[in-house]
């Protein structure tokens, strides 16, 4: 099956057309084409992009579409699920939780639905994070709050291809995601295990736009102060994170280079940014009880020798050292690289996380007749 798979992102719109029969093979990339539409925000934009990218290609060469949903409402165990109207009904219903990506997904699938015939599939970022234990997925509220307010997870296509094209051998896995969003993966066996997202994309690090974790009494404090619900979440979802503290940029593509220049806020926004990431190592380190391997993946640590340095130069205390040589290129790496040292105690690499190849491995097992997120 020739499967065109979109991933719309907080800021970008990620697309790959892959050959379903080939995508669980470790040959050469099972790509036909692929690419980014970058810098884009809004889901009417995205949704016109992906209308003028599934038109170039053609709806005759094609069998299907994916599209990956961030928050899966009432499916979000799934792996994936074909939609039609009462599937998207159910999406729509959940669209504050996620308000950055859910409505653009809709948007997205909504006119692609509505140029073409063919079965369009909605994908689960969160589906990974159903291993996750009680104890991890409860928050401490009165017991009967029950699963409705429960951490759920994402990123998960991310996570779960990061460890799959990473040695399998390694039990105690902590795998680290720096896109738009940004969250940490603790991975045991192969099992997410412990995630910094929880209800919603908003938890855990701080983000290119969004605070991540705060005091709650903050949000209620904001409310109490005469803030409305639709302000505080436009506040914490879109002019927060690096974007809010630096003033300047959500993208370090803009912050690193300020920052090298003397602006303070930039550096500010970019020394809390790790900050952040040290303290959520050192959690992952102690929820899995060690570490056998730290993977980074995602936009921000691809292309930026100077950004990885930030985040892992100075954590000597749990044996991460990176390898000057290994980290300090300036081209974008492509495949799993090695970047600690070879007397690291923990082995520390950058492997690409292959969302859209993911998706379609959903897509695949989804529709086996033994699915277990069935
Ligand atoms: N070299 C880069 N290419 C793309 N995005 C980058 C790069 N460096 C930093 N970024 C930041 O990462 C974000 C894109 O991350 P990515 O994971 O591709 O997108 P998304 O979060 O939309 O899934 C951009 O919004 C931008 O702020
Ligand atoms: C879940 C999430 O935040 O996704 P992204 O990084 O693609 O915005
Ligand atoms: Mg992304």
């Amino acid at each position: 099956m020739k499967l065109l798979c979109l991933n719309p992102g907080s800021g970008t719109l990620r697309y790959r057309v892959v050959e379903t029969e080939r995508c669980e093979s470790d040959l050469p990339s099972p790509d036909l084409e692929r690419g980014m539409v970058d810098r884009i925000k809004g889901k009417e934009k995205v949704a016109e992009e992906a209308i003028k990218l599934f038109r170039r290609i053609g709806n005759d060469s094609l069998d299907a579409v994916a599209i990956r949903f961030v928050h899966g409402g009432p499916f979000w165990k799934q792996r994936s699920r074909e939609i039609d109207a009462n599937v998207l009904q159910s999406l729509e219903e959940v669209r504050h939780l996620a308000p950055l990506h859910v409505p653009t997904a809709i948007a997205v699938a909504k006119a692609i639905r509505s140029e073409t015939g063919l079965k369009v599939h909605a994908v689960f970022d969160t589906a990974f994070h159903r291993t996750l234990p009680e104890h991890v997925w409860r928050y401490p509220l009165p017991h009967d709050i029950g699963e409705r307010y429960r951490r759920i997870g994402f990123h998960g296509l991310a996570h779960e291809s990061v460890w799959g094209a990473w040695d399998r051998e390694s039990s105690k896995v902590l795998s680290l995601h720096f896109g738009g969003g940004a969250s940490a993966c603790a991975i045991l066996d192969g099992k997410s295990v412990w995630t910094t997202m929880g209800l919603t994309p908003l938890d855990g690090l701080m983000m290119s736009s969004r605070s991540g974790s705060l005091d709650p009494a903050l949000v209620l404090a904001l409310l109490r102060d005469g803030r409305s619900i639709d302000e505080v979440d436009k506040m914490l979802n879109r002019d927060s994170g690096l974007l809010g503290v630096s003033g300047i940029s959500d993208d370090t593509r803009d912050l690193l280079p300020a920052a090298a220049t003397g602006n303070s806020r930039a550096e500010l926004a970019l020394q809390m940014y790790s900050a952040r990431v040290h303290e959520c190592i050192g959690a992952g380190i102690a929820v899995l009880g060690g570490c056998d391997a730290l993977l980074l993946s995602g936009a921000l640590v691809k292309e930026s020798a100077e950004f990885r340095r930030r985040l892992l130069g100075d954590l000597q205390c749990f044996g991460i050292k990176l390898d000057a040589n290994r980290n300090d290129r300036d081209d974008e790496l492509q495949q799993p690289t090695l970047l600690s040292a070879d007397d690291a105690r923990m082995p520390v690499a950058f492997v690409p996380a292959e969302e859209e190849l993911q998706m379609a491995r959903q897509v695949v097992a989804s529709q086996a007749p033994a699915d277990v997120t069935r």
